[in-house]
Parts: C-alpha cells; structure tokens; sequence
C-alpha cells in the first residue's frame, strides 16, 4: 500500500503538537489535523487563560493586604475588561509558539478541519483521504457536565466559557473543589467576588492533605466559604441560581462554575466504528499508549490516566520517539509533578505520604521543613507552609511542597525519583543564599543527619582530634 504519510495525528493540543513536531523533526512526512483551535484547551480555555486571570487576581490580593513591611499600597479596583484583556494578550503572546505556521516550519502539513477515522490506516480531511501506517489520537477531553437535576435549566459555567465572561460574577458558586475549583475560586475571591464552593468530598483530595490544609485556611481567610456536600438540584436563572445539596443546604450566588472532572473526547470521529476499545474515561491504552488497534496510539487527555499539559507532551515526545526509532517506548510515571496554583502553591512529585504507607508500611520515614525557618522567606515575609520529603531509606519516593511558587522546587526530586541522583548529592550541594531552595537542601540534608552525625563518625573525629592533640 502507498501512504500519503508515515503518520496522521488527529488534535492540535499540548499531545499532538509534540507529537507532530517530534516526528516532522526527524524528517517523517507527518499530517497534524486541529478542527478548532490550534493549541487545545491549555492555551485556549485551560493553563494560559487561568493562570492569566490567577496573575491578575495576585495583583488584587496583594493590594489588598494590609499594611505589610511598611508599605501600604491603595485598596485594588478592578476592571473585569482589563482583566479580560490581560488574559487574552495573554494567549495572544504564546499563541504562535502552536500555530499553523510553526508547525508548518517544522515540517507538517497542517490540516484546519475536523477529521474523521474511516480505518485502521486511514483518516478522511476536508474530503481527502489520508493514509499513514501510523496514526496518533490526541483529542484531548471536555468539561464533565455532571448529571444534576436541574442542570440544563440554568446558564452555567465551564472553563470554556468562564475567560469570556461579560461582566464578573457577584458571588460564584463553584461545584468542585479540584484544581479548577480551588484556583478559579481564590482567584474570582481576591478580584472582589463573592465565592463558595461545592465539594463532595476534601477539596484537592488527591493532594497531600497536610498540604491542602494550609491552602484551605488561607483561603478561608480571604473569605471563600466551603461546603462540603453533594450537589443534586440546581434551579434559577440569569443573574440568580441557587445549588441545592444532599444536606439540605441552599446555595444561592449570580453565577455557577461546574468544575468537577473532565470526560475524554472519543466519539463522534470515528474511533468506536473501527473497534477502538474504550476504557473507563477515555481509549484504553497499554504503557507505550497503544490502542486496541493495531498502529493505532492515543495520548494525553482522550485516554485514561492523569490529565496535565505536560503529561500530554511527554507521553506526545515518547509516542514520537516509539514511531521514530521503532523502540517500544513506555511511560513512567513514578516521578510525575504536578501543582496547583493557588497562593501558596501546592506541588508534589512521586508518592503523597499516604500513597507510599500503602504501598511500603512501616519502611517509609518523612522529614519536614517548614518555610518558617528558610532565611527568605521569613526575610520576604512568606513564610507559610512546608515541604515535606517521603523517604525509603535514603531514597525518595515522593515530596509535597506547599508555600510560595512551591511548584518550582520540584525539579531536582524528579531525578531523586528516578535515581539519576540522591539525597546525598542534593544534600551536600552549594544553593545560593538565600533562596527558597535551601529548603530543598535541608530536607535531603535531614535525610543524612542522623548518619553524618551518628557516634561512628563522632568516633572518628574524636580520633584526629586526638591525634591532633598529640602530635601538632
Ligand atoms: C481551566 C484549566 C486549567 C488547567 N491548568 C493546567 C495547568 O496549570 N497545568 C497543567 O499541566 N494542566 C492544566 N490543565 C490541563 C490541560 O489543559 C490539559 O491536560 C491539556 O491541555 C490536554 O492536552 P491534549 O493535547 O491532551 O488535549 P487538548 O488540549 O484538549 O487538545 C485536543 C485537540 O484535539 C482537537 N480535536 C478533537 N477532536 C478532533 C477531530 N475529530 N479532528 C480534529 N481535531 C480534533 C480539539 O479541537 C483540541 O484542540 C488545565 C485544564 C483546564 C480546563
Ligand atoms: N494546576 C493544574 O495542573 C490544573 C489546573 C486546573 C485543571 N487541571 C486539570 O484539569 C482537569 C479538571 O479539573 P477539575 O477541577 O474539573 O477536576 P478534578 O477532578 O480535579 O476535581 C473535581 C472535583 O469535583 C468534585 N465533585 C464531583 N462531583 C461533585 C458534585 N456533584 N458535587 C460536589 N463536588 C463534586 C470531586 O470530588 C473532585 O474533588 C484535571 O484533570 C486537572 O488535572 C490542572
């Protein structure tokens, strides 16, 4: 059979960009086809748009303080169209690192339609039917819209029209207290809305909870209400709706956020008609991200597992790899990252504390480090929260962070993790000072004191000390 191409990627997002410009790079004939957007949710409706609006929301915070070292700044007014703007330029300024043009440049041949599968090696696009031994699904996922009664009554939000929002919400209640949730609602609270969310059960539950601990006073600090109950009725309007819970309670805001999950894009394109099998929430797929069918992959948000921006460019770069060099290429997740952008930050890498007592018992230990004693912190005056390092041994199974920009700590635990370095190589590093990283050094540190400091080596010190004495 001739192909038109060695491989057809299907989705425009974070997975198949990378998927498409991994493979155009090593010269493959690659067709990349995005029905909508060029960029997927992330740039459009997910990361840039909500961390635009958190970046906003962070300026109003601060200015709402008190008095703080000395310096009292004036009560913030906010332009919900400034804001807006803000969020727009926002994507405007990353949009072209995913456009057509780049990917043309680096190779492909890009497609503006909606395509459709019509066989195990065929794709058909603006009329034409594309060919390719390979073909990669990346067609990433949409709001989960939960069955409430009531639900299709009322005008509600998801993140997919939230950014457009004509005017700013009065009180926002929110369903789900995940990350959407959680960072839409402090972010919403802190430009002057009122804001309650709805949670089933511990918001952020698959967080460490000692972290989420300090997100949740801070938050409740600035005034976001928590109820914790199941939403089952929703009844109102524009301008007025009120969520009824299991509870009996009756929640009544201007606006109404659904954020309570995602549901993998896999019909309507043809998948199911060729035999693709579908897993709980999105196409089942092995650890190379293969489908049920043969030549087949689907990565990212579409398939089953976690959904993040940069899990779907990782598995996208190991799918290209895999089709490159015809070497079986799986995913390992073992040191996956992730955070969440609320102040303070909560990240984690690896295991939570309670992830690894499952999986090891009594062998795990945990060292903490408060940001309370790092020298930048209590000089910046940001001093809340921890990092809190699980060991095995000396080796690290995973680490939850919770404090100021704690995302950005992350990175030298991922090879921890994966054993490409050790606590003792961080723990003896030279860290600027002073910088919130020491934290990091100190808990790898805490991870050695009991050997470095044990009577063995206190036992040869006093030795040299000894013969120091003795014969200098
Ligand atoms: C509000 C919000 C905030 C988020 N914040 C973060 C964050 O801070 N960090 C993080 O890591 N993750 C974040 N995420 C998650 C992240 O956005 C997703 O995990 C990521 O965008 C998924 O990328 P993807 O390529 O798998 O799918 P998508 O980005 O959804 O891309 C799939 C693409 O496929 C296209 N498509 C679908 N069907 C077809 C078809 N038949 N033909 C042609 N094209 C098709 C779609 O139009 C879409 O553009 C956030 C998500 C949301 C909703
Ligand atoms: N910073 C980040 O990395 C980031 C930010 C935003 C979104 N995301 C990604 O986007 C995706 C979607 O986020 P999300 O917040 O919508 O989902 P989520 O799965 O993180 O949280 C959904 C929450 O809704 C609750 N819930 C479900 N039904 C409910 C009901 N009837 N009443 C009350 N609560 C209910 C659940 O218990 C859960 O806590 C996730 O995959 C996430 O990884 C990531």
């Amino acid at each position: 059979m001739k192909f038109t191409h060695d491989v057809i990627v299907i989705g425009g997002g974070a997975a198949g960009l990378t998927a498409a410009g991994g493979c155009a790079l090593f010269g493959l004939k690659v067709a990349l086809i995005e029905g909508h957007k060029m960029g997927g949710e992330c740039l459009n409706n997910g990361c840039v748009p909500s961390k635009a609006l958190i970046g906003a929301a962070k300026r109003a915070g601060e200015a709402r303080e008190a008095t703080r070292f000395g310096v009292t700044l004036a009560p913030p007014q906010v332009s919900w169209s400034g804001v807006r703007q803000h969020i727009h330029d926002a994507i405007a300024g990353i949009e072209h690192h995913d456009s057509v043009e780049t990917f043309e440049e680096m190779g492909c041949e890009v497609f503006t339609s909606r395509a459709r599968i019509t066989g195990r090696q065929s794709v058909e696009v603006e009329g034409r039917t594309l060919t390719a031994p390979r073909i990669v699904i990346a067609t990433g996922s949409e709001p989960l819209v939960p069955a409430i009664d009531g639900i299709d009554t009322v005008p509600y939000l998801t993140n997919e029209n939230l950014f457009e929002l004509p005017e700013q919400p009065g009180h926002l209640v929110i369903i789900g207290g995940g990350a959407i949730g959680m960072e839409m609602a402090q972010a919403f609270r802190r430009l002057g809305s009122e804001v309650t969310v709805i949670e089933l059960n511990k918001p952020m539950g698959r967080d460490d909870p000692d972290s989420v601990a300090v997100v949740m006073e801070v938050m409740r600090e600035e005034g976001i209400r928590f109820v914790t109950d199941k939403a089952t009725k929703i009844e109102g309007g524009v301008g007025g709706v009120t969520v009824h819970t299991d509870g009996g309670e009756a929640v009544v805001g201007t606006h109404l956020l659904v954020a309570v999950g995602r549901k993998a894009r896999v019909a309507g394109f043809g998948a199911e008609e060729i035999g693709i099998a579908p897993g709980k929430n999105g196409f089942a797929t092995d650890a190379r991200r293969r489908t049920s069918v043969k030549g087949i992959y689907a990565i990212g948000d579409c398939r089953d597992g976690p959904r993040l921006t940069h899990v779907s460019g990782y598995e996208g770069s190991n799918v290209a790899l895999e089709i490159v060099t015809g070497l079986p290429t799986k995913v390992d997740f073992r040191a996956l990252p992730w955070c969440t952008y609320t102040e303070p930050e909560v990240a984690q890498i690896g295991m939570t504390e309670a992830e690894a007592r499952a999986q090891h018992g009594d062998g795990v230990t945990i060292v903490k480090e408060e940001f309370a004693e790092n020298e930048r912190s209590i000089a910046e005056g940001y001093t809340k929260g921890h990092m809190k390092m699980v060991l095995k041994g000396k080796k690290v199974l995973g680490v939850s962070i919770v404090g100021k920009n704690a995302g950005e700590l992350l990175l030298p635990f991922t090879q921890m993790i994966t054993g490409k370095s050790n606590t003792f190589a961080l723990g003896s590093a030279i860290i600027s000072y002073p910088t919130r990283s020491e934290i990091s050094k100190a808990a790898a540190f805490s991870a050695w004191e009991p050997t470095v400091f044990g009577s063995l080596p206190k036992k040869y010190a006093g030795l040299v000390a000894k013969l120091r004495r003795t014969f200098a």
